[in-house]
């Protein structure tokens, strides 16, 4: 029944989408990963808090893209043509963090410049400055910080001058801040000045219909110098199906990675399967856990694998291959077809896997800066 309920929620969604026409976004803008529902929804919200001036949170697991969508809103914001600085609060020390963020005057500390320097908020001025890992803050920073914020100026170290600054603030981190309030390592009233507006970076693995898109990319961006370079859409041809039922807890940054030694090891023939990791072997799908997007996953790699095998596959033979309910399998294929994953053939060959549909986003690569794509 569950499943069910969230077949028809995702159908919905569909519906809604192709009603709405996505009109505010011209097709040959869409950025490279628009195809999940997931990331549709987060650039959807991106794009409305981008034209705001109110805090930005994001949220996300290690690798998923937040610093990109920072700097994307940033670009999409009327802020743009001023700066964007970025600081990751995880490398500093708490005197660091002070020095390079508020700035300081000559002789206030040892080894400070001659004639000073002013801070990443002051450079910030007139645009945005991004707070990354914003949970690793050291508690007695927290409080300076705050009282930027609230004051909207900032004095150098060793200065007596206040110097107004107009930034935008984006912050993120990968941990529970609620928790670490809950734990006194983080400050309550800090949280809420940043948290005006949350916006969440979905995990790889809650969007596995941008994995083979995202894997394409980055081959074609290793492989746009090499002569004897095979299309992405064959080079991943045989592992295609361990790709969909991995859960990459490193993210897209493990993807990246992953690619690379593919391309490393393996580059003019398409990898096999045991070419993979042990991880990225595991073919373990929880089809009773997150329900729909385990029963797509399921779909796709089972479609992909009797691809990759040749052999036809049809809605019967799948249901029966899963053990699931035709009614469940014919919902999932339904949404499968309408978001052009697969393709239902009345022939032999049956369900087939769809190539990546790259005419719709355009061959410039550097719309691997995806999120930039915001603007438009
Ligand atoms: N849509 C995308 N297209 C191409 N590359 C991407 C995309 N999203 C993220 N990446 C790449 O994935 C890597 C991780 O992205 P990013 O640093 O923005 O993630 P993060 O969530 O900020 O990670 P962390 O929490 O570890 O700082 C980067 O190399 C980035 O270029």
């Amino acid at each position: 029944m569950r499943i069910r309920l969230l077949l028809r929620r995702l159908s919905n969604e569909h519906v809604d989408q192709q009603s709405q026409g996505q009109q505010d976004i011209p097709s040959h803008h869409k950025p490279p990963y628009l195809h999940s529902q997931e990331i549709k929804h987060t650039l959807e919200l991106a794009r409305k808090m981008a034209v705001s001036d109110a805090p930005i949170l994001i949220l996300g697991e290690s690798g998923t893209g937040k610093e990109l969508l920072a700097q994307s809103i940033h670009n999409a914001s009327p802020r743009k043509s001023g700066p964007f600085v970025a600081v990751n609060f995880a490398a500093m020390t708490e005197n660091l963090l002070e020095s390079e963020l508020f700035g300081y005057e000559e002789g206030s500390f040892t080894g400070a410049r001659k004639g000073g320097s002013a801070g990443l908020f002051e450079q910030a001025h007139k645009g945005t400055i991004f707070l990354d890992e914003v949970g690793d803050a050291p508690l007695p920073f927290q409080v300076k910080l705050l009282r930027v914020l609230q004051e909207k100026q900032v004095r150098r170290i060793g200065g007596s001058r206040i110097i107004p600054i107009d930034v935008r603030v984006i912050t993120a981190t990968n941990r529970d801040l609620k928790k670490l309030i809950a734990k006194n390592i983080f400050r309550q009233d800090l949280y809420y000045r940043l948290n005006v507006l949350p916006i969440k970076m979905p995990s790889l693995k809650d969007r596995k219909a941008d994995i083979l898109l995202l894997a394409e990319k980055f081959y074609d961006v290793h492989c746009r110098r090499q002569e004897n370079a095979i299309p992405s859409d064959m080079y991943f041809r045989l592992i295609a199906s361990h790709f969909f039922s991995y859960d990459w807890p490193g993210n897209i940054r493990e993807l990246q990675n992953v690619i690379e030694y593919l391309v490393t090891i393996s580059p003019s023939h398409p990898p096999s399967p045991d070419m993979l990791s042990e991880e990225l072997h595991s073919d373990t799908i929880n089809v009773h856990g997150n329900g729909c997007h385990d029963i797509h996953s399921l779909i796709l790699t089972t479609i992909a694998k009797c691809n990759e095998q040749e052999t036809s596959i049809g809605r019967r033979s799948l249901a029966a291959a899963l053990a699931l309910p035709e009614s469940v399998v014919r919902k999932s294929l339904t949404c499968l077809q309408q978001e052009g994953f697969i393709q239902v053939t009345k022939g032999r060959k049956g369900l087939l896997i769809s190539k990546p549909q790259k005419a719709l986003f355009g061959d410039d690569l550097a719309s691997l800066d995806a999120c930039s794509e915001l603007t438009t």
